[in-house]
C-alpha cells in the first residue's frame, strides 16, 4: 500500500485505484516490435536537429581519417580514383542525408541526388529533407499541435477561464505557418548537406549500373550506390479512389474540413482522424478489423479505442471501403461494407482520406534492369548490412520496409556510413524500437506487447494501471490514461512498456532507455517518482495485475 502524496489517502496499484488518490497532471509489417527511437526526437527538433546537433565535425576537420575512407575510395592501378564519388546516395530524406554526412565526415566523397522541391510529392517532385521533414513527422506533428488547442480551450473552462466561446482558427494562417517552416527546413537540411561537403544533384536519380547513376540526363560514377529514395501513399484500388486525397494533401489542405472519412487503422489513419476531430470536424474512421492499430498489445488497443470514441470518432469496425462517389453538391459519399456484406453510407464528406499503406518509391529507378532483387511489396531486398542483391548498392530507409521510422531510417544510415566509409561493417539494432502514434490520445510502445512476450518466455507478470489524469479531475474532460508494463517472471526483466495517454511519446523515450539497457522489475521499484506527474506511475506499480505461467493465466487482478 502507498500513500498518495497530495491527499494522504491510502493508494492501491490495481487499475482504477490511482484515479481516486494519484493527482496526476497529464494524463506497425511492423508492429510495436522491438524497436528504438533514438534520433526521432533529432528529427522533430525542426531539422536543426537533422543539422545541427548531433552533426559530425565537418569535412575538412575530419580530414585526417582520410585513412579510414580508402575503404570505399576505389583506386586506379595508377592510385587515382575510378569514380566520381565514393558514394552516390539517390533520395536526400532521412536516411539518405543521414548516411552521406556522416560518410562525408569520415572522409567519403560523396554526392545526393533529390528531386525538387514541392508539399506533395510525384515522381518528379520531393525535396531535400525527405518524407519526415517535409510530408510526414514534422507537419503532421505541427498539424498535431495547432489542433490540441482546441481540447486545451474547452479545458479551461473548468478551471476558471470564462467561457466567451471557443476562439476562431484561421486554416489559412496555420497553413502559411507551416509552409514557412517547411521551407525553412528544407533550406536547412540543403545547408546541413552543403556544410558537411555532400554535393547535391538535383534531378531524378536512374541507376544505369552497378556504379552509374543517371541523373535527369547526366551520368555519375560511383564505388558505391545507396538507394534512400523511401515510399510513398498507396491508394486502394475501389471506385472513386482518384476523388480521395492521401496524407500528402491532407497537408494541404486549403480549409478545414466540416467531415472526412478516414480509412486505414494503422499509425496515419489515427493521427489524421485525431487532427481534424479536435479542430471540430466529424470524423469517420474505417478499418477492418475490430479494433485499430494492428500488431500493438490488444489491451492497448482495446483502451485506445474506447479513448478513440471518447474523443469524438465514430468508428467503423470491422468494414472495408467499397466505393467513394462523388454528390451532385460536391461532396463526397464513402460506401463501406461489414464482412457479410452489408453496406453503410458515409455521406456529405468535404474530403475521403485513404491511409491504408504506403509502398516503396522505386519506379524508373533501374533496379529489375541492374538486378537488385526486390521483395513482394516492391522494396528493397537487402542483407543485415544493407547491402542489396548486387555488392555495390546498398539502401536504407522504407524503400527497403524494414521499420519504417525516421529514428530507423537515421539508424541504418548512421551503420551504412560507418561500413561503407569507416570500414567497420556494422548491423544497424533492431531491438526496442520505440515508437509513438499522435493519435487523440496518443499511445507510446517499446518492447514487447503482452501477446509476443507469453508467446516468447511463457511466463510473464504484467502490471497495469488505468486512472483519470488530475487535469480531467477539473477539466471535466472524460479521457483516461493506460499504462502498462510487461515484465519476463523469469529474470525480473521489463520486456515492455506501453502507455495511452498525454505525453506518452515524451515519457516513452526515457523509459526505451531503460528497457534498452534491460532493467529489471526490481530496479525500476527503486526509481523514485516525479510528484504529480503520470510519469511516476510507471514506477510506483507494485501489484502485478495478471501472473501468466506456461502461457496460461494463473492470478486475477490484485
Ligand atoms: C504522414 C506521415 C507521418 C509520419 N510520421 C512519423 C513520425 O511521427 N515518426 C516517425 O518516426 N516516422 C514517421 N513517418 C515515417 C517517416 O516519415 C519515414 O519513415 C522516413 O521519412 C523514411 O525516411 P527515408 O530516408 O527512408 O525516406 P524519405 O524521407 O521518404 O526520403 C526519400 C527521398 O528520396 C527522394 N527520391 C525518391 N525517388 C527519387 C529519385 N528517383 N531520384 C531522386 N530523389 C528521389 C524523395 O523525394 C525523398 O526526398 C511518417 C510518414 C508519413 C507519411
Ligand atoms: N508516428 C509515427 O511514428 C508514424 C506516423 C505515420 C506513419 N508512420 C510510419 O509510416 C508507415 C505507414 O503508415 P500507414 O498508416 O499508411 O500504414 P499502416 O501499415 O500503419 O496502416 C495501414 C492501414 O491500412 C489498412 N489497409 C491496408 N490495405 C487495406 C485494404 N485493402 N483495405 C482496407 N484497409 C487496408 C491496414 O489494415 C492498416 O490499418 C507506418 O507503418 C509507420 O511505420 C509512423
Amino acid at each position: 500500500m502507498q500513500t498518495c502524496l497530495s491527499t494522504g489517502r491510502a493508494a492501491g496499484t490495481a487499475a482504477g485505484a490511482q484515479g481516486v488518490c494519484r493527482m496526476q497532471t497529464t494524463g506497425r509489417s511492423h508492429a510495436p516490435v522491438q524497436r528504438t527511437l533514438a534520433g526521432s526526437a533529432a528529427a522533430m527538433r525542426a531539422s536543426s536537429s537533422c543539422s545541427a546537433a548531433a552533426a559530425p565535425k565537418p569535412f575538412r576537420s575530419t580530414r585526417p581519417r582520410r585513412a579510414h575512407a580508402a575503404v570505399v575510395r576505389a583506386e586506379g592501378g595508377n592510385g587515382s580514383s575510378e569514380y566520381d564519388y565514393d558514394i552516390i546516395t539517390i533520395g536526400a530524406g532521412s536516411g539518405g542525408v543521414r548516411a552521406s554526412r556522416f560518410a562525408t565526415s569520415y572522409g567519403a566523397k560523396v554526392a545526393c541526388v533529390e528531386l525538387p522541391f514541392d508539399y506533395i510529392s510525384s515522381d518528379s517532385k520531393g525535396g531535400v529533407g525527405g518524407t519526415c521533414v517535409l510530408r510526414g513527422c514534422v507537419p503532421k506533428k505541427l498539424m498535431v499541435y495547432a489542433s490540441e488547442y482546441a481540447d486545451d480551450f474547452k479545458d479551461s473552462v473548468g478551471f476558471g477561464w470564462e467561457e466567451r466561446g471557443v476562439p476562431s482558427h484561421s486554416w489559412t494562417t496555420f497553413l502559411e505557418a507551416k509552409r514557412k517552416e517547411l521551407q525553412r527546413l528544407n533550406g536547412a537540411y540543403k545547408n546541413t548537406l552543403k556544410n558537411a561537403s555532400v554535393e547535391l544533384l538535383e534531378g531524378f536519380g536512374r541507376i544505369v549500373d552497378a556504379h552509374t547513376v543517371d541523373v535527369s540526363g547526366k551520368r555519375y560514377t560511383a564505388k558505391n550506390i545507396l538507394i534512400a529514395v523511401g515510399g510513398k501513399p498507396t491508394k486502394l484500388p475501389i471506385p472513386g479512389a482518384e476523388l480521395c486525397i492521401t496524407s500528402d494533401e491532407a497537408l494541404e489542405l486549403p480549409a478545414q474540413p466540416k467531415k472526412i472519412t478516414v480509412l486505414g487503422g494503422g499509425y496515419i489513419a489515427l493521427e489524421f482522424s485525431g487532427i481534424f476531430q479536435r479542430f471540430g470536424g466529424e470524423v469517420h474512421t474505417v478499418f477492418r478489423q475490430p479494433m485499430p492499430l494492428r500488431g500493438f498489445d490488444e489491451e492497448v488497443r482495446k483502451f485506445a479505442f474506447e479513448q478513440y470514441a471518447a474523443a469524438g470518432l465514430t468508428m467503423h469496425a470491422g468494414h472495408t471501403p467499397v466505393e467513394v462517389r462523388k454528390q451532385p453538391n460536391g461532396l463526397l459519399t464513402c460506401v463501406v461494407a461489414d464482412k457479410d456484406g452489408n453496406q453503410t453510407e458515409i455521406t456529405d464528406n468535404d474530403h475521403v482520406m485513404m491511409a491504408t499503406g504506403r509502398s516503396p518509391k522505386v519506379g524508373g529507378l533501374g533496379l529489375e534492369e541492374v538486378g537488385v532483387a526486390l521483395g513482394k511489396k516492391g522494396e528493397v531486398v537487402v542483407n543485415a548490412y544493407s547491402q542489396t542483391s548486387v555488392p555495390s548498392i546498398w539502401a536504407v530507409g522504407d524503400v527497403t520496409d524494414r521499420i519504417n521510422l525516421t529514428p530507423v531510417a537515421l539508424m541504418e544510415g548512421m551503420a551504412l556510413a560507418k561500413t561503407l566509409a569507416l570500414g567497420e561493417p556494422t548491423k544497424p539494432d533492431y531491438d526496442f524500437v520505440p515508437s509513438a502514434v499522435f493519435s487523440n490520445p496518443s499511445i507510446a510502445t517499446v518492447g514487447l506487447t503482452e501477446e509476443q512476450a507469453v508467446a516468447k518466455y511463457g511466463d510473464v507478470d504484467v502490471y497495469t494501471s488505468s486512472f483519470r489524469p488530475m487535469r480531467n479531475t477539473i477539466s471535466g474532460s472524460p479521457m483516461r490514461t493506460l499504462m502498462k508494463l510487461v515484465v519476463a517472471a523469469g529474470s525480473d526483466v521489463v520486456v515492455g512498456c506501453h502507455m495511452v495517454g498525454d505525453d506518452s511519446a515524451e515519457i516513452m523515450q526515457g523509459f526505451a532507455v531503460a528497457l534498452k539497457m534491460r532493467v529489471t522489475k526490481a530496479q525500476l521499484d527503486t526509481v523514485v517518482g516525479i510528484h504529480p506527474s503520470a510519469a511516476e506511475e510507471f514506477v510506483t506499480m507494485r501489484s502485478v495485475s495478471r501472473r501468466i505461467r506456461k502461457g496460461q493465466p494463473v492470478t486475477a487482478a490484485a
